[in-house]
């Protein structure tokens, strides 16, 4: 059996991955922080693959897998990852065995990831839960990137772009579970872990393993 299919049938035992996507700018990470503060035991990131080279404090294994072109084509040949993207000449990715290794420790895997890697997922036959987090406007949206501080002009314009894009595909109905609208956080928040929690339901089998379903197929 080739890696790939020994992995995506692990990655099928037991094992439940919330999908979380939406513009930059959009609060992905502002909520994920506090679900992963209110319960650190029950969901865990995945490593992803980056070609980049480290930043300063980047921990290997930790932060990334930091890899090679080659290799990281190589492993993508062998069908090893879930979903690939390039930005801005660098690749990333996720491995079949970055989501395992979370899932070995029974949590549930969060994968924050931009649409291209969505529609990648849902090419799989993974058993994943979708939430699509867009602001409430995008002169918000505008706003809160230029608050962060974090862009340029230039990556700002980018980013505004291609959220226009990202909120016509989360907009359309199907393709995410839920379209939750990041108006405020003491707002968006309990309805987004509220959602997560009763989408995503965990039962103890007798030999201890933890066994996560998903409502939506019920
Ligand atoms: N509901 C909100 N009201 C006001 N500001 C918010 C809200 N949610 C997030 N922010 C702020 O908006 C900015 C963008 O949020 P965040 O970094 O969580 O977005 P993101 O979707 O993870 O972005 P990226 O994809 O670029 O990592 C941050 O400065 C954050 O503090």
């Amino acid at each position: 059996m080739s890696f790939f299919k020994g992995a995506l049938k692990m990655v099928h035992q037991g094992c439940k991955v919330l999908v979380v996507s939406g513009p930059s700018g959009s609060g992905k990470s502002t909520l994920l922080t506090k679900l992963f503060q209110e319960f650190p035991n029950t969901f865990g990131f995945s490593v992803s693959h980056t070609t980049r080279k480290p930043r300063d404090g980047e921990k290997v294994g930790v932060d990334y897998h930091f890899t090679t072109r080659g290799e990281m084509e190589e492993a993508i040949s062998r069908g090893e990852f879930l979903e690939s993207a390039v930005f801005a000449n660098n690749m990333y990715g996720t491995s079949f065995a970055a989501i395992q290794a979370v899932c070995n420790e029974k949590k549930v895997c969060v994968l924050d990831i931009d649409i291209q890697g969505v529609k990648q997922v849902k090419n799989t036959d993974l058993d994943a839960v979708y939430v699509f987090i867009k602001p409430p406007n995008m002169e918000e949206l505008e706003q809160r990137l230029r608050n962060r501080g974090s862009e340029t002009e230039e990556s700002l314009q980018s980013r505004i772009k291609a959220a226009k894009a990202d909120m016509s595909y989360g907009e359309e109905l199907g393709n995410f579970d839920l379209v939750l609208v990041n108006d405020s956080v003491s707002n968006s928040y309990p309805k987004f872990r509220d959602f997560v929690l009763n989408h995503i339901q965990y039962e103890n089998t007798p030999n201890g393993q933890l066994i996560m379903e998903s409502a939506k197929n019920f």
